[in-house]
């Protein structure tokens, strides 16, 4: 069995499934990238996409989705759509939404994520995307993260242009704060997260509050260095299976969605087998980033996640 079919619940009832598709894209790839996606779709069974304004990405997924369901080949309810508003739209997060639904040819997206806790001080169109002062640093505004968060939740309330909305990169703290201060606990919550970096606290406050945990970077970004993990390469071996089949597992048989990226269609066709990771193994794999933690991807301003 694939482990592109295994399922997990948000608290809207809706069903997420665990394996998505990670859509960040190298330029020189680009004018491969909807060969890849169609690949990812009907070849290898992904049902799942995550992109966001700020991948520059949404237009060709929009051409693949709107090719694929013309010819109905799938059914637009068949694929759970993730985007992400980004911080130099803070203020305008539907301004975002509708940039984004346009560009992906939908009426609506399955999950509308807070992309970081931060605002940039853009223009009105959110360009640009990472604004500098003269001395190069990022143009980041005193604004409360929660404003936005405010802005999404009349968006999920009135308009029925996401289905469900969640955040990425809040810390424990930040979450706390959202649920203390408004009505509606996130769906999802998506953040760097693979044995290098378990981030147990979150996971368990995210479990006790039915938000799901999306995982980024399962691979270790760039270069996949995760594939490298002495734990995840004895439980490859013990199982059969390649290592990123355990760095996938990982996640999807602990009730996590993960969001592994890949380039090579060779490697997007083949998947990912389904491996009944024991909660021993889990917890050893968790173990091995307690004792070696690795953070890979920064905030723009090449800053760890703030508390
Ligand atoms: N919310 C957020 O702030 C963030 C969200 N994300 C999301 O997570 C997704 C994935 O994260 P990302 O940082 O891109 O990286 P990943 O951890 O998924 O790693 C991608 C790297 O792994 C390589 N790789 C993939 N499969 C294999 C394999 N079987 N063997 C060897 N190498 C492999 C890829 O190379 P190749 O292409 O050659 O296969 C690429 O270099 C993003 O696309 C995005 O959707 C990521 C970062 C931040
Ligand atoms: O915010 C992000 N920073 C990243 C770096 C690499 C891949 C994806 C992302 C993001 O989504």
């Amino acid at each position: 069995m694939s482990a592109l079919n295994i399922d997990i619940t948000l608290n809207t009832g809706a069903k997420i499934p665990a394996v998505g598709f990670g859509t960040v894209c190298d330029e020189e790839f680009r004018y491969k990238f909807k060969d890849a996606l169609k690949v990812a779709i009907l070849e290898a069974g992904y049902r799942h996409i995550d992109t966001a304004w700020y991948y520059g990405t949404e237009k060709l997924i929009g051409e693949v989705l709107s090719e694929l369901i013309g010819s109905g080949k799938i059914k637009r309810e068949d694929i759970f759509v993730t985007t992400k508003v980004w911080p130099s739209l803070w203020n305008n997060p539907l301004k975002s939404l509708e940039t984004s639904l346009k560009d992906l040819q939908l009426d609506y997206v399955d999950l509308l994520l807070q992309h970081w806790p931060l605002a940039f001080d853009s223009g009105a169109e959110g360009k640009p995307a990472v604004p500098r002062d003269a001395d190069g640093n990022v143009r980041i505004l005193d604004v409360d993260y929660l404003e936005t968060w405010k802005k999404m939740i009349d968006i999920y309330k009135n308009t029925g242009k996401a289905k469900a909305i969640g955040v990425s990169n809040y810390t424990v703290a930040m979450l706390k704060r959202l649920l203390d201060q408004t009505d509606v606990v996130p769906a999802a919550e998506q953040v760097e997260l693979h044995p290098h970096l378990p981030q147990v606290e979150l996971v368990q406050f995210c479990k006790e509050h039915k938000i799901v945990v999306e995982a980024y970077s399962p691979l270790g970004s760039n270069g996949a260095p995760n594939l490298k993990i002495p734990v995840v390469q004895e439980l490859a071996t013990k199982y059969g299976v390649h290592p990123v089949d355990i760095l996938v597992n990982y996640h999807a048989q602990a009730g996590r969605v993960v969001l592994p990226r890949s380039q090579n269609v060779n490697r997007i066709r083949t998947g990912f087998k389904v491996v009944k990771l024991t909660a021993e193994e889990l917890k050893k794999l968790d173990q091995f980033g307690v004792e070696n933690p690795k953070r890979f991807i920064t905030d723009s301003l090449g800053k760890e996640p703030r508390l």
